[in-house]
């Protein structure tokens, strides 16, 4: 078999991970992995990281560095025979570190998006709380106004992402992020990609991805996935 895949997708809350990270599975058959959803699944279940984590999502904080390793790290041993893109984790520095020592990563994708552009996107960001499915009402909205696409329920905006609430959450990630950021720079797997546009910042990862999977890996992921 060949050589797994394995990739973080960084950047700040509206820098479109969880887009690009889609189109990534689609493209690359990659496994998607992202931590918010993953979080959600757990709450719905009442799985005992689910009861941990519940009332720090609430409050819109991060979840304890100790609950989230607790939680991903059997997850990504259970990914043996895929490639994955983790979209969400590691959020800091003590994730990274506890990432690190269970695998080696290939890629670091780190989105790099104006202030600005962030603030406008999250203002205009729609989420279907079931499955964590995320609309934007300028640029992917649903095909009709306020409600999910496959379920036909109706869409909520997440109380941090209305404007009083967001720049302190920017601002907080920055923090976060920089130590994590660093550490990949460090380990030469860093790719950073700067734009306002998501349509843009596709193509560069998109030639990324494909000069680093094989084909055949490619090929033979889509196969298992599909
Ligand atoms: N790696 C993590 N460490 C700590 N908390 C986390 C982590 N991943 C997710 N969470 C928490 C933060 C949020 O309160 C909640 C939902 O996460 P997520 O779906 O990523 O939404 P978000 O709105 O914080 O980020 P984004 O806007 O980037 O999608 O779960
Ligand atoms: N206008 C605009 N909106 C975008 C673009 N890329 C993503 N979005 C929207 O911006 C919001 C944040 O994107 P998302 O992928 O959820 O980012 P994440 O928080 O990093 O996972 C969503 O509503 C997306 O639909 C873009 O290039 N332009």
């Amino acid at each position: 078999m060949s050589k797994l895949f394995r990739a973080v997708i960084l950047g700040p809350p509206g820098s479109g991970k969880g887009t690009i990270s889609e189109r990534v599975a689609s493209i690359f058959g990659l496994q998607h992995l992202s931590s918010g959803d993953f979080l959600r699944q757990n709450i719905t279940a009442n799985t005992e990281a689910g009861i941990l984590a519940k009332a720090y999502i609430e409050k819109g904080a991060l979840v304890p560095d100790h609950v989230m390793t607790r939680l991903m790290l059997p997850r990504l041993e259970e990914m043996t025979r895929h490639s994955w893109l983790l979209d969400g984790f590691p959020r800091t520095l003590a994730q990274a570190e506890a990432l690190n020592s269970a695998c080696d990563l290939d890629v670091v994708i780190s989105l790099n998006i104006p202030l600005e552009t962030l603030k406008e996107r999250l203002r205009h960001r729609w989420i279907h709380p079931a499955s964590g499915r995320v609309y934007n009402m300028c640029f992917n909205p649903p095909r009709v106004q306020g409600v999910d696409d496959i379920t036909g329920e109706p869409l909520i905006q997440h109380e941090d992402d209305k404007p009083e609430a967001l720049v302190a959450r920017l601002r907080h990630y920055k923090d976060v992020a920089k130590p994590v950021i660093d550490l990949y720079r460090a380990k030469g797997i860093l790719h950073m990609f700067s734009d306002t546009e998501t349509d843009r910042i596709w193509p560069y990862v998109s030639s990324l991805l494909s000069a680093k999977i094989p084909t055949d890996h490619a090929d033979a992921q889509r196969a298992t996935t599909h």
